[in-house]
Parts: structure tokens; sequence; C-alpha cells
């Protein structure tokens, strides 16, 4: 082949598990590199692109794309391929690109794409990467299939541990507050419900050192590139606290990267083709005060089946925007007030089979201002 291909990872990783969080640090971390990042979300809004896009704002040397409007390359998906051809026209302005997922996609269906005709002359896979919210996996949130009555929590534990199986790599996320038995305890788990996976990695506040994460070539012949890593303490340029006992936790060294295939799963329209899965917006005109709309969106989290909550308001108070994120009864609400301004408010509600018109209705009783 002539021209180098470009290189490609895979974020993959459960509804609200911190995959934006991720890009959005690797964005301010790796200034040297030129990076093409595609989202997809479940629904039609992208406010993950929007959040990107403040990071990336200024630095003309990232490029942030939606693929709001369809599963990213699926069957029916028109934008992926169109894009990716795009991006290598323009193959002298980027390094490497990037690829979110939906939280409820497999990553299975980018990988296949990639190795097709169409794209695998010009694109490599690097890596996938699956990024976990750990204390949900500690709290039992992606249960066992078997051990769930509930079709959504079989459906989300089969989803989780298909996205695992898929993976390169396993991120343990939002870690900051776990000590090293947690974190033991996660990592047994992982391993137990993904046993091919090759490597873990800790985000301590969704911060991962690039040279683990961009660069890796493990989807490349044996006989190209690769690298042998040390334990956990010795990587390349680390900077996340390693564990005290780094005994326990073999996932953490790293050897070996060379190339291996993996098992491709066809199984990857059943979730975000099961229509119990919805995704809405909803909308206000009027600017919300920060605690009453927090209270508001944690009430409706705790009484309605929703996993995953985000969105922008204009603050009563202030200037700039209230941004609200909620990853099932966990609700968290800022003021940036830096930011640019929301010109009204909007939220995302994904769940399953959650009521749009009770949700409506309780936004405009709890918040006292009109929603639609
Ligand atoms: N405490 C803590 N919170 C985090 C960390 N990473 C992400 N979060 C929070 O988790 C929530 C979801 O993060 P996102 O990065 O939007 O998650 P996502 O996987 O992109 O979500 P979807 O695209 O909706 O699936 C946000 O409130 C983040 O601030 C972390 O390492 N520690």
């Amino acid at each position: 082949m002539s021209q180098a291909r470009i290189p490609v990872t895979v974020v993959t990783g459960f509804l609200g598990a911190g995959k934006t969080t991720l890009l959005s640090n690797l964005i301010r971390d790796s200034k040297q590199r030129r990076l093409a990042i595609l989202v997809n979300e479940f629904g039609e809004v992208s406010i993950d692109g929007a959040l990107l896009r403040g990071e990336g704002g200024e630095r003309s040397e990232v490029e942030i794309h939606d693929l709001s409007h369809g599963l990213v390359a699926y069957d029916d998906d028109e934008d992926f391929l169109p894009t990716m051809l795009a991006l290598w026209q323009r193959r002298s302005l980027i390094d490497h690109v990037l690829i979110e997922t939906s939280g409820l996609a497999l990553p299975s269906a980018v990988m296949e794409r990639l190795q097709s005709e169409a794209l695998a002359p010009y694109f490599v896979l690097d890596a996938t990467l699956a990024v976990v919210d750990t204390p949900l996996l500690l709290d039992g949130g992606f249960g066992q299939p078997s051990n769930t009555e509930q079709a959504v929590d079989a459906s989300v534990a089969e989803l989780f541990e298909m996205q695992l199986a898929n993976a390169d790599i396993v991120v343990l996320n939002k870690i900051d507050a776990l000590d090293d038995e947690a974190l033991l305890a996660a990592e047994t788990r992982v391993r137990a419900l993904a046993p091919s996976i090759r490597f873990i990695e800790l985000a301590y506040e969704a911060k991962l050192d690039t040279r683990l994460t961009l660069g890796l070539h493990l989807h490349e012949p044996a006989n190209t590139a690769h690298r042998h890593y040390g334990p956990v303490a010795t990587m390349p340029g680390l900077t996340m606290r390693p564990l005290a006992n780094q005994g326990l936790l073999d996932g953490h060294s790293h050897s070996g990267l060379g190339a291996h295939s993996h098992g491709l799963t066809t199984h990857k329209h059943f979730h975000e083709q099961d229509p119990g899965w919805q995704s809405f917006m909803i909308r206000s005109k009027e600017a919300q005060d920060a605690d009453t709309l927090r209270d508001a969106v944690a009430a409706i989290a705790r009484s309605e089946p929703l996993l995953r909550i985000k969105g922008f308001a204009p603050p009563r108070d202030g200037a700039g925007r209230l941004l609200i994120q909620g990853v099932r009864s966990r609700i968290e609400l800022s003021h940036e007030s830096e930011a640019a301004p929301a010109k009204q408010a909007q939220l995302v509600f994904i769940g399953y089979h959650p009521s749009r018109p009770r949700i409506v209705e309780q936004l405009c009783e709890l918040t006292g201002t009109i929603w639609r």
C-alpha cells in the first residue's frame, strides 16, 4: 500500500459511562495529534457534540462530526461512509480518527465496517476501548442477564457484556473515590464477564495517558510495529496513580501487543432496534432556576425507567448555561457561566419505555415553567 492508513480508535461503553468526558480530556492532552472525532448518539440531537466542540473549539486541528441521524455504520446509515471517505480526502490534515459509538450500540458494527472493502484500504482499527462506570458496575448496575428479572435489566446486562467482549481495552472510569479493594473487585468482575479482554486501564477523572490510548496498533499484522510495556508503574508517561499492591492486578501489565482478530458478533442490531429503548427531547423557552431544575430532574429519574438524562438550559440567574448530566438516579447540574448561552432549555431523556407525556407533566409542575 502506497499510503499509510489512518488509525481509528473506537470508544464504546454504556450510556453515561464517561466516553465524552474521556474524549474531551484526550482532546486537551494530545495537542500534537490532529484528531477527527465522530460522535454517534442515540437520538436525534447531539449533546455530546456540543460538549466536545466546547473543548476543541480553540483548536483548529480537532474536528467534530455529529452522526445523529441514524445508527453509525449500520446498514441504513447514510452518513458514516461518506464522512470517513471525506476524512481520507483530507488525510494530510488528520493523524487519528476517534469514533464514539452510542451507549446503546455495540462497537462491532463500526469495527466490521472499517474492515469492509470500502474502508479497509484507507483506515486501520487501532484499538477498541470500552469505558465502564465502575461504581455502577460494583453496585450491580449491570447485573448478569440470567439473574435479572426485568426485561430492561437483562437487556442492559447483555449489552454491557457484549460491549466488553468486543473491546481490546476496558477503561475503569469514575474511580476517583474508590480504594484498591474496590478496584480489584471491579477488575475481577470485568475479567469474569469478558475473559478475553486484553488490557484493563484505570482512568482517574476520565483521564488516560494518550500513549496508552492512541497509536497502539493492536490490529495490525504481528510483524509490524508493536510495543511491550512493563507493569503499570513503569508504563511510559504514566501519570495515573498505580494501585498500592500491583501484584493483585495482573491485568494492568501490558505485554505482547501483537495483532489479533476479534470474533465479531453479528448480533449487532438488537438493542438500538428494540423499540422499547426511546430517546426524546423536551424543551422549554423559559430560563430555569438551577436548584429547582436539578430537584425536578432527580424526582423524574426516580419515577420513570430512565437511564440517561442530559442537556442544557438558560439559567435564571447569571450568564452562560446550565449543564444537566444524569446517569440513572445520579443527577449533576453545573452552571457554566463562560459557555455560549443556551437559547432555550433542551433535555434529552433516554430509557426503556419511559412516558414522554408524564415527564413533560412533571417538568411543568415541578419547575413552574412550560415544557413541551
Ligand atoms: N466522578 C466522575 N464523574 C465522571 C467521570 N467521567 C465522567 N463523569 C460524569 O459522568 C457523566 C456522564 O459522562 P459522559 O462523558 O457524558 O458519558 P457518555 O458515556 O459520553 O454518555 P452517553 O454518550 O450519553 O452514553 C457526566 O456527568 C460526567 O461528568 C469520572 O471519572 N469521575
